[in-house]
Formats: C-alpha cells, sequence, structure tokens
C-alpha cells in the first residue's frame, strides 16, 4: 500500500500555472526525493499530493493522481489526508498542548476515546519517530518544550499517528542543525520499511544519501526521475546535469 501514480497533473495559482503535465510513479516503500532551484514547484507537487493544494482558495488542479488505483479526487481531503500525512518544513506542534496530546490529536479526531488505545498509539510512534527515549518520562510537557530536533521528531510522531501509507515532508531538515538533520535522515531511512515517503530537499547530498528515487523539476516541469544513483551520476537530460554540476540554482 502507499503508490502513487501521478498522471497528467496541472496545478494553478489563480491564473498563474505552477505544475505543468507532471506524469510519475512514485513506489510504495521507497524514498522518493524531489529536487530542483527555488519556485520550480516541489512543494506545490507534494501539496496536490495530499489535496492541500486544490483546498486552497483560487488554487485548481488538473489531471488526476491515483493512491493504490484509485483516484484520490473521489476521496474527501479529510480522509486522505489520514492515509497521507505531512510534514512540514518548521516543526509546527500544537503549542497549547502537551507532547502525548501532540501525538495522539489525530486519533482524537477520529473519534478514539479508549485510554488504553491512545496511550498504546503514543508510544509507537513515538518509538518509530525515535523520540520515545527522550520522552517517555515527560509526556504531560508542552510540545514546544523540545529541541527544534525534537519538535520535527514529535510532528513525525504525530502524522505515524494515524497510521498513514504515505508520508509527505516538505524540507524537514531544513531548519534544523546538522545533528538534528543527521537524526531526521536516519529516521526517514527506517521508516521506508513501512511507508511510501515523498521527501522535498534543497540539499543535494541529501537526496543522494537517503533516497531510492529522485525527481528533478524546473519550472514547474518534471524534468526527470529515476534510481537516485543514476540521477546523480547519469542523468539524461542535460538539465538535470547542469543543475546537479551546480551550473543554475
Ligand atoms: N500561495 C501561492 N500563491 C501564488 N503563487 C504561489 C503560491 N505558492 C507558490 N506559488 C508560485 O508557484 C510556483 C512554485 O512554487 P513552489 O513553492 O511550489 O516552489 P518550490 O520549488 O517549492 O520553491 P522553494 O524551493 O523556494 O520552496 C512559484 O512560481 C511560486 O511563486
Amino acid at each position: 500500500m502507499g503508490n502513487l501514480s501521478v498522471r497528467n497533473l496541472e496545478a494553478w495559482y489563480g491564473a498563474q500555472k505552477a505544475l505543468f503535465g507532471i506524469t510519475a510513479e512514485i513506489p510504495e516503500k521507497q524514498i522518493t526525493a524531489i529536487i530542483g532551484p527555488s519556485g520550480c514547484g516541489k512543494s506545490t507537487f507534494i501539496r496536490c499530493l495530499n489535496r492541500m493544494h486544490d483546498t486552497l482558495p483560487g488554487a485548481k488542479v488538473s489531471g488526476d493522481i491515483l493512491l493504490d488505483g484509485k483516484s484520490i479526487y473521489d476521496q474527501h481531503p479529510v480522509y486522505l489526508r489520514k492515509t497521507v500525512g505531512m510534514v512540514f518544513q518548521k516543526p509546527n506542534p500544537f503549542p497549547s498542548m502537551s507532547i502525548y496530546e501532540n501525538v495522539v490529536a489525530g486519533l482524537r479526531l477520529n473519534g478514539e476515546r479508549h485510554k488504553e488505545k491512545l496511550r498504546a498509539a503514543a508510544e509507537k510512534s513515538l518509538r518509530m519517530a525515535a523520540l520515545w527515549d527522550e520522552v517517555h518520562d515527560r509526556l504531560n510537557y508542552s510540545g514546544v518544550s523540545l529541541s527544534g530536533g525534537q519538535q520535527q521528531r514529535l510532528c513525525i510522531a504525530r502524522a505515524l499517528a494515524v497510521e498513514p501509507s504515505v508520508l509527505l515532508m516538505d524540507e524537514p531538515a531544513s531548519a534544523l542543525d546538522p545533528i538534528a538533520t543527521q537524526r531526521i535522515e536516519e529516521l526517514v531511512s527506517a521508516l521506508k520499511k513501512d511507508y511510501t515517503i515523498v521527501i522535498v530537499t534543497h540539499n543535494m547530498q541529501q537526496a543522494a544519501r537517503i533516497a531510492d528515487l529522485t525527481a528533478f523539476f524546473l519550472n514547474g516541469e518534471l524534468v526527470e526521475l529515476g534510481p537516485t544513483s543514476e540521477i546523480f551520476t547519469k542523468p539524461k537530460d542535460k538539465r538535470t546535469e547542469d543543475y546537479i554540476t551546480g551550473r543554475f540554482g
């Protein structure tokens, strides 16, 4: 579970077109990195994958995105976002909630009231997010009392708690120091065993380190998508080669 098939996707902000005819296969339980210069449409693309884009006022999409063979446009966006979770650039724990309440917030929203189930889900998610050992004795502390890197792992735990099959990550480490970044990278690599991961990154070394597949975007087009090792060593398109060798961007 967690195969995404993107078919001729186009996206607009009002009259401004941001994505042009994107067709891509994003395989389950792999890490796919999205790279490309600023403004090329990386964030717009991943925000289409959980229908965050098309719920913006004035925004529009055309084409189709299939998740395990079913169009995401046939699903209610709220339901879809349980299956396709998202982690943002800046850690954004709910500031008035404890660590524990942050993790179980999505489950509560889904109507889960059973105390023992919530507790078990919180522990499981925090363990998967490699945060349990650091917070298990202070689950009632505020989520924002944690360090930036811990807050980001808390946001990952929160996303995992509702048991998605796909995890979208929009530059999840760009606000973090190198050590916290390394922990996030290790975590992402471990999570692909269970989840399909699509990660936007500015950092080509990061893509090279963790991604199975890499997609290079330019001016709203998908120039090339392939195994990371090929994209970085023998890209098929001259524009990809120019970008990865630092000729622009
Ligand atoms: N809310 C918005 N309203 C109008 N235009 C937008 C909006 N968000 C993005 N755009 C435009 O859409 C295009 C793609 O932007 P997007 O944020 O997807 O690029 P990006 O590759 O993620 O950039 P960055 O690496 O700088 O985050 C850009 O031309 C941008 O100006």
